[in-house]
């Protein structure tokens, strides 16, 4: 498959550090948290990214050239359904980017996970950790989100993809405003609901898993809660022998934290299908739960990734994790199929 891209560029003004209030989406309802999530540190921006937030421009990846987007394109270029072509929106949280693609007109994915591998490659592809497809619900729900590892592997969730999901169907949707949808995945029924300033909420039922998994050390949200400088790590010694070791037949993500106070985590993540990433939503929610487990830690932390800070408050009145953090879409694009 040729990756010869035309991308469309759906950009602000581009002054390095305006992290406008729209750009905050949150799984969070909590106004003590709210403030935090404005207080998200411009840091991970990339010059790419900041050269890539004007939204009157379209970069052509053949010719390099600038040209003016006409009024509104943006919202044609969501409409665009050429054969032949994939039409697409990547998003990133906290640097954990992906490839979103509108997939509600059929319940089988438009990509192949080799594709997906292809399409991630950061050299050959368009470049992401994972391929996320909104497609149409089962079993009563709105819709389903599917999910492709930049290694062709099928995870079950993801937490900052989630948040890159809602965003998506906002804008597929035109939502505005307290918005509420549900939402089938691998890790079960997920009923995200957008408020009225953008943010989302993620539902109870991952913590009964992040609480199981915790107890029952299931492989798939096991968290290592390690006291150690975690800038020290090797991650890509340490990590794989954590994703591929015989304890976890299905592999596992493993996160390794800092405990810097009872409030405030460091961690960095080794994620099952994907390596080392800038960020990891579900990681930083497990680790919250397994350090108030633990006794390393009060319910509500602010966790630090290498892409940037998760406010995360695993709240005991609902049982509900809220986590804070940015969605951002970087560009559109199309690519032959
Ligand atoms: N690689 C992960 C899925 C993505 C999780 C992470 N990106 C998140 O934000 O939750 C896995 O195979 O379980």
């Amino acid at each position: 498959m040729a990756i010869a891209a035309t991308i469309s560029l759906p950009l602000t003004s581009p002054t390095r550090h305006s992290v406008t209030r729209r750009s905050i989406t949150s799984l969070n309802v909590s106004p003590s948290s709210s403030s935090s999530s404005s207080s998200v540190q411009p840091s991970f921006l990339t010059l790419e990214t900041v050269a890539f937030r004007n939204p009157n421009f379209r970069v052509s990846a053949t010719s390099m050239s600038i040209e003016a987007l006409e009024k509104g394109s943006q919202t044609s270029f969501l409409d665009r359904k050429e054969s032949g072509f994939l039409h697409f929106v990547k998003y990133h949280g906290l640097g954990n980017d992906f490839i979103l693609v509108d997939n509600r007109d059929s319940s089988e994915p438009k990509l192949t996970p080799e594709q997906a591998v292809k399409l991630c490659d950061r050299n050959f592809g368009i470049g992401a950790d994972g391929v996320i497809f909104a497609m149409p619900g089962i079993n009563g729900t709105d819709y389903t989100m599917r999910i492709f590892n930049s290694d062709g592997s099928e995870p079950e969730m993801c937490g900052n993809g989630v948040r890159c999901f809602a965003r998506f169907i906002a804008e597929l949707e035109n939502l505005h405003g307290k918005q509420s949808f549900t939402l089938h995945t691998g890790a079960g029924l997920i009923v995200p609901e957008i408020q009225d300033d953008g943010k989302v909420i993620l539902n109870s039922r991952i913590i009964q898993m992040l609480h199981l998994s915790h107890a029952n050390m299931n492989n798939w949200l096991k968290t290592w809660i390690i006291l150690l400088y975690v800038d020290e790590l090797n991650l890509a010694d340490i990590g794989p022998k954590f994703e591929h070791h015989a304890m976890f037949p299905a592999r596992t993500n493993t996160e390794f934290v800092q405990v810097i106070s009872r409030s405030h985590l460091k961690m960095r993540v080794w994620e099952r299908g994907a390596g080392a990433t800038l960020a990891c939503g579900t990681g930083a929610c497990a680790v919250v739960v397994a350090a108030v487990l633990e006794g390393h830690a009060g319910r509500s932390c602010t966790v630090d990734l290498p892409g940037g800070p998760l406010d995360i408050e695993w709240r005991e009145e609902d049982n509900h994790v809220y986590m804070t953090g940015p969605a951002e879409i970087v560009f559109y694009g199309s690519v032959p199929l």
